[in-house]
């Protein structure tokens, strides 16, 4: 596993081979297969932005470990997810610019983690669109991680993103939205700066 500090403003984290590959295969081939999630009675969604659907974690017992995961290697104690958000593209899809600046029931969405379950061949890549040239293209079995929101409680609007359109291949990928109250940011910051500020395994 490799843990690497991207950029600190907006704060992004990247972490590199996460999984097992028997884990990873498993996960993948059920994502993809359409009658399996018709049998868990998982409702998709398919417009522009490609195939998409929320997934309860007791469907898939491995998306909760790697949930742990994440939240053992950002430092995070209190913020929960809500819910797991699956998208799958393929050529000419994408997903628009915008911030993932929500609030559901007076918990703020802090952090956002976008796990890669495949490679693309071309396209597809998570780019940072107010911070120069910040791209990150799908590779299986990474995990980004970025905050929302600066330490005083506004907005980070240097964390808008969007993905950039499919080529050619696939796109697969599995988002965690961590929801909590705004003090948590500021001690996941931290914990982030102190341990990945340069690269370390
Ligand atoms: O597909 C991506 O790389 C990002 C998706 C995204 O930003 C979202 O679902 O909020
Ligand atoms: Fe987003």
């Amino acid at each position: 596993m490799n843990i690497s500090l991207l950029t600190s403003s907006p704060l992004i984290v990247e972490i590199e081979d996460l999984l097992d590959q028997g884990v990873l295969t498993e996960i993948s081939l059920k994502l993809k297969n359409r009658h399996w999630l018709a049998q868990q009675g998982v409702p998709v969604k398919l417009d522009e932005t490609g195939l998409s659907f929320e997934l309860r974690k007791d469907v898939m017992p491995p998306l909760t470990h790697l949930e742990n995961k994440i939240k053992e290697k950002t430092g995070i104690t209190s913020a929960k997810t809500s819910s797991i958000r699956i998208r799958h593209y393929h050529p000419g899809q994408g997903h628009p610019p915008h911030c993932d600046h929500y609030e559901l029931n007076d918990e703020y969405l802090l952090f956002t983690a976008v796990f890669f379950l495949c490679d693309t061949e071309e396209g597809g890549a998570t780019s940072f669109t107010k911070s120069d040239g910040i791209k990150i293209v799908p590779k299986r079995n990474k995990l980004i991680f970025w905050l929302n929101y600066l330490d005083d409680g506004n907005e980070d609007l240097l964390s808008e993103h969007e993905a950039e359109t499919v080529k050619d291949g696939e796109k697969l990928i599995a988002i965690y939205l961590f929801y909590g109250e705004k003090s948590e940011t500021s001690s996941v910051r931290h914990f982030l700066l102190e341990n990945y500020s340069t690269e370390e395994s």
